[in-house]
């Protein structure tokens, strides 16, 4: 044996003994410095493969010949930096040749480069996710995730997340045995049948509550062993979908009725049974269903919906921020007049948040509430809605005009949108109608009537291509003084003379994340009606006097995580008034109660995961 592999065989001894040291705990001698080592059960390609502790060409020499990486890897150890580097600088070469605008085609080539990354590396996936937040949420998020479900099928390489579908009734129990974390803290849960403004992609909805889940751990800091995205595939009815030979769901029309409800409560069932502290998010349901499984589900299970409560909360963030950006005292707002187009899911649950919250200011009555309504006029894809409608959808009635007092307005049942501008004149034209381009010049031009000194615009509907109009159309028809938020993100304007239009995003990612990290660490059973108002407060509140007169009354997406920290410290304070909470791990309820407004904060930063590669160790099973 040569003297140069004695001393090979000597320094792997020495690590070997190091390593043990590290198993029990009782020194650590790390690379990150100060931080316990992770103990592995995995070796060699298992650990490649797998990309909870893949570090890739990070892997430290010491490191690759404890875990049996030596030879498998290329030989120069990186630095995590210097991989990010080298990822970015691949990323950036497409994008040279990429136009600019968030709605760029090649967008779904930068999807692909971090789903790839997603795949092998999560820490260091998330790491450029958290990092570079404002460039890539619109790529793994909104607009382009649309695109993706509506590629899925092709874009399809590793599975991820579950997908339980009308075959596996009777089975679902057992099923969620099959995912290998203990621990899952969020669910986001889609079927598929309205994904953005898109329709019904069926199983190519899967694509949506991974976007979500990827905003919870970056803004969150939700650990991303802990999420899992769900697809419930009950079928489609979207008869493209049906013929396509390439389409990985079933192709059978969707369940309806008690069959349908029935493969729901198996689900819910199922995987509240198997992680009882688990919170349900309902993503992008048509709203056939949304409300319904709302009311059914929200007093017994920790779960809420999106686009119902959240968008609510954002909208209702926003009319209160464009109350502000006027110069009004927020007690103005029952005072707003505001247009609605859509009453969909997302129209309805903003139109009953916004009521109430009038009702509210003007002293919480029954008479408050009943005036309240009023000061909304609902358009959807029949007009004008009044009480001459025929089949007036129970969920929007309360919203439907007096005939009369509409007939002295000049308007009547099923009005065009732009007659409605012309004569209510309104503070606030908002859409949620999925049908782009819907604020034409007309109605636009309609708006310059309005009687604000500074009417607010929010075209609230995604992907890109289906806002109801698009920033430049906005200032340069109505003005520059406008307000503008749109759901999908949109460049700032620039108006001349040095002087810029901003373009906020109205979008449920301000609040979602929030809610569900302070219903987590809140223990809180269910979601309360206080604890999502408290988010949506907490939302309007977030901008200063000087930005809102700017304008800018929603944060920049770069500031998501601190959002996320106020949001969710918000709704574990409601959760604590409302004697909901119960804790969360070693924070029990009692310990909770006593911590103080800045207490809470920290307690909510330090839950939040952040991406770090940790030491890892072998020890065998
Ligand atoms: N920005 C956000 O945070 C956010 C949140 C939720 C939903 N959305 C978007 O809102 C849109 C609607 O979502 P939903 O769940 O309410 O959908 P939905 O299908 O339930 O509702 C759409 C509504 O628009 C109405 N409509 C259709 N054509 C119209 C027209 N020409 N004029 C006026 N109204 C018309 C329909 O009658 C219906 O009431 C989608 O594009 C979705 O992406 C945005
Ligand atoms: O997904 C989004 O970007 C917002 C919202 O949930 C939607 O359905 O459009
Ligand atoms: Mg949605």
């Amino acid at each position: 044996m040569s003297l140069s592999s004695i001393l090979l065989k000597r320094s792997q001894l020495q690590r070997r003994i190091i390593a043990a040291v590290n198993v029990y705990g009782t020194r650590s001698f790390t690379t990150t410095e100060g931080h316990r080592p992770t103990i592995v059960h995995k070796r060699s390609l298992d650990i490649l493969h797998d990309p909870w502790f893949n570090k890739g060409t990070a892997f430290s020499m010491t490191e690759r010949d404890r875990l049996d990486l030596r030879g498998l890897l290329p030989p120069n150890v990186m630095s995590s930096e210097q991989q990010i580097e080298r990822f970015m600088a691949d990323l950036k070469r497409l994008q040279l040749s990429a136009r600019d605008g968030p709605s760029d085609p090649n967008n779904l080539a930068k999807w692909r480069i971090l789903n790839r990354l997603h795949d092998r590396n999560e820490t260091m996936y998330y790491k450029v996710l958290i990092d570079n937040i404002e460039e890539y949420a619109p790529v793994v998020y909104t607009p382009t995730v649309g695109l993706v479900c509506q590629n899925y099928s092709g874009l399809f390489r590793r599975p991820r997340g579950m997908y339980f579908s009308v075959e596996d009734r009777g089975e679902m129990m057992s099923m969620v045995y099959n995912w290998p974390a203990d621990q899952v803290d969020m669910i986001v849960v889609t079927d598929g049948s309205r994904i953005l403004g898109l329709g019904d992609l069926g199983v190519q909805g899967i694509g949506i509550a991974i976007g979500k889940l990827d905003l919870y751990v970056a803004a969150a800091g939700i650990n991303p062993q802990r999420v899992l995205p769900v697809m419930i595939d009950v079928g489609t009815n979207n008869e493209k979908l049906l013929k396509d030979p390439l389409y990985l769901g079933l192709q059978e029309y969707r369940l309806d009725g008690e069959e349908y409800l029935a493969v729901i409560d198996e689900f819910m069932e199922a995987v509240f049974t198997r992680w009882p502290n688990v919170i349900v998010q309902f993503e992008d349901f048509q709203s056939k269903w949304a409300f319904k499984l709302l009311q059914r589900y929200r007093n017994d299970y920790r779960m809420f919906n999106d686009d119902v409560q959240g968008t609510a909360g954002v909208a209702l963030a926003g009319l209160l921020g464009a109350v502000r950006a006027q110069g009004r005292p927020m007690i103005d707002f029952p005072k707003m007049k505001i247009v609605v187009a859509g009453a969909g899911s997302a129209g309805i649950g903003v139109l009953n948040a916004a009521r109430k919250t009038m009702a509210r200011m003007l002293g919480d009555t029954e008479v408050a509430f009943e005036s309240a309504k009023r000061q909304f006029w609902v358009v959807d894809a029949n007009g004008l809605l009044t009480e001459a409608r025929d089949n007036i959808d129970p969920d929007a009635r309360p919203f439907a005009r007096n005939v009369k007092e509409s007939e002295r307005q000049g308007l009547r049942e099923g009005a065009k949108l732009v007659e409605v501008v012309q004569q209510v004149k309104p503070d606030v034209l908002l859409g949620l109608s999925a049908v782009g381009g819907l604020f034409s010049k007309e109605v636009l031009e309609a708006l310059k009537s309005s009687t604000s000194t500074r009417p607010a615009i929010f075209p609230m509907s995604n992907p890109t291509k289906n806002a109801e109009c698009t920033p430049e159309e906005a200032f340069s028809i109505v003005g520059d003084s406008i307000i503008f938020g749109s759901g999908s993100p949109f460049a700032n304007v620039d108006l001349g003379n040095g002087h810029i239009g901003h373009c906020n995003q109205a979008n449920n990612m301000f609040l979602f994340p929030g809610i569900g990290l302070g219903t987590l660490l809140s223990g809180s059973r269910i979601v309360s009606d206080g604890m999502l108002q408290a988010a949506a407060e907490c939302l309007a509140s977030y901008m200063t006097e000087e930005e809102v007169l700017k304008g800018i009354i929603y944060p920049s997406i770069s500031r998501i995580r601190d959002i996320t920290k106020e949001v969710a410290a918000s709704v574990i304070k409601e959760a604590i008034e409302e004697d909901l909470a119960e804790g969360y791990r070693e924070m029990d309820g009692r310990e909770l109660r006593k911590l103080n407004e800045e207490e809470i904060k920290n307690f909510v930063m330090n839950n939040m995961w952040i991406p770090e590669y940790p030491t890892l160790v072998y020890k065998k099973d």
